[in-house]
């Protein structure tokens, strides 16, 4: 049968053929047009996604007047989405951003929801992104370093956690959002770092997943911020990998797509915090026979998880391959020309705990089935007319669309062996035009901006 013709078959054809009896014809034009719609809705509708977000994110401005407390936050999702795309926005919405989040700041350090409310360390860690998005000069020389590496100390808890705010609620959250900020910041200590391992630790549950706090569920959210947590401080070994693997990958449905946690339903935000988990265990473990080796020959853990088998199922590095430090202990690091910023509180011979992890190139598989994954995010979590959503019968919004980008991101560069080589096209589900940037997948900020952010403020 002539493929072309069948896939313009109409109502009447279809019905004209079954009377002739031409059964295998019938499927083949169903297969065709099963096919076409297919292809056509495994496209990433890039110009809808760039006119949603944009429109989102001249709604905020100039004046970012929305009563809320989110904006920080709104800011990332949205730009990052655009940069995830490979576009940007012009130069009168990002001075405008910039403006916006810089009336966020804290004068004692730390990022609000809004102009004159309280800093709070989510809202932190959403400006600095956005801001490390935005990158040059203007946007990241807008940070005070300084005042947020008080604000940092302000939030840090006895016990070595974090809160998120002054009288906050103490969480993973918590201790995730700082210490990313301060290590894209190169502001991170060892007074930071103090006891922080011991309490992400204690949030690995019986599952191998970590919870927010000591005692609940493991969640997918929690287990990206815990295990991100523990790779920028170094303590990554601690953790019971093994465990933490058979959780994760439990967590993919039938769907393609993954769930937060043990019974419930798939949605497409948690591509990225589970899809982000399988992005760190390869970047950051070496994965072979079963066992996770982590790679560096990092800090003590002095605190037991009751449910760790480390010693047994985790070795230390076996190839030699700890202690390359992307950063010195230069003590020029902390500079500031802004004399507001001449004073600081931070012990500059003490930054040295940027992790020393080195990029491994293990050469196998993903551990997720990432195609399946791309192929839930494109058919089921995409809205055609652009942005994306939880699941199907559920409104777009800017934090899904943020978060099932990033998922896509990571599951198209899962294979890749570096991050400079583009991944083949087996690897992208639907046309290669589909291929999104990069991510850094500790902090989710597109590569090139990370590195344009880590060299700033390591000069
Ligand atoms: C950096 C940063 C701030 C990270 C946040 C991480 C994150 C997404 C945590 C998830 C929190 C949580 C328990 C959601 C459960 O919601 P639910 O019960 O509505 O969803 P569920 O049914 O899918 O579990
Ligand atoms: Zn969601």
């Amino acid at each position: 049968m002539d493929s072309s013709k069948a896939r313009r078959g109409t109502a009447s054809e279809v019905e004209q053929l079954m009377v002739q009896d031409q059964v295998f014809g019938i499927y083949d034009i169903f297969a065709n047009i099963h096919q076409q719609a297919k292809t056509l809705l495994l496209e990433i509708q890039r110009d809808n996604h760039s006119e949603f977000l944009t429109k989102g994110l001249r709604k905020l401005s100039p004046s970012f007047c929305v009563l809320d407390a989110n904006r920080p936050w709104l800011c990332y999702w949205i730009l990052h989405s655009i940069a995830l795309l490979g576009d940007s926005v012009d130069d009168q919405l990002e001075n405008n951003a910039v403006d916006f989040l810089n009336r966020c700041q804290d004068s004692n350090g730390g990022y609000g929801g809004g102009p004159g409310q309280m800093p709070h360390l989510a809202t932190t860690y959403a400006a600095v992104n956005t801001l490390v998005t935005l990158g040059g000069q203007k946007a990241l020389s807008s940070i005070n370093r300084c005042k947020l590496y008080t604000f940092l100390r302000r939030m840090k808890d006895p016990s070595g956690a974090f809160r998120m705010h002054d009288a906050g609620e103490i969480d993973v959250r918590a201790c995730y959002t700082a210490v990313s900020v301060a290590s894209l910041l190169n502001i991170l200590d060892d007074e930071l770092i103090q006891n922080l391992g011991n309490y992400i630790l204690s949030c690995q549950t019986y599952e191998g997943g970590i919870s927010g706090e000591p005692g609940s569920e493991a969640h997918g959210g929690y287990t990206f911020c815990g295990l991100a947590a523990m790779i920028l401080i170094n303590e990554v070994h601690c953790l019971d990998l093994s465990r933490l693997i058979d959780w994760v990958v439990f967590r993919q449905g039938v769907e393609g797509g993954f769930q937060g946690r043990t019974n419930k339903l798939v949605d497409g935000c948690y591509s990225f915090w589970q899809g982000g988990v399988f992005a760190l265990l390869r970047k950051y473990c070496s994965i072979g026979n079963d066992h996770l080796v982590p790679q560096d020959t990092g800090g003590d853990c002095s605190t037991d998880s009751p449910y760790s088998t480390t010693g047994s199922d985790i070795s230390e590095g076996e190839e030699g391959l700890g202690g390359i430090s992307s950063q010195t202990d230069d003590t020029s690091h902390f500079k500031q020309e802004d004399p507001e910023n001449a004073s600081c509180s931070v012990n500059p011979s003490n930054i040295s705990h940027s992790y020393t992890y080195i990029e491994k190139h293990t050469g196998i598989e993903p551990l997720f089935h990432s195609l399946a994954l791309q192929q839930f995010l494109l058919l089921c979590s995409q809205d055609q007319e652009g942005g994306f959503r939880d699941k199907p019968g559920k409104h777009r919004d800017y934090y899904h669309t943020c978060y099932c980008l990033s998922g896509l991101s990571v599951s198209q560069h899962s294979w890749n062996e570096n991050e400079h080589s583009p991944p083949s096209a087996r690897a992208v589900m639907g046309p290669y035009s589909n291929l999104l940037e990069p991510i850094h997948p500790l902090h989710n900020v597109v590569i090139y901006r990370y590195h344009e952010a880590k060299d700033f403020f390591s000069q």
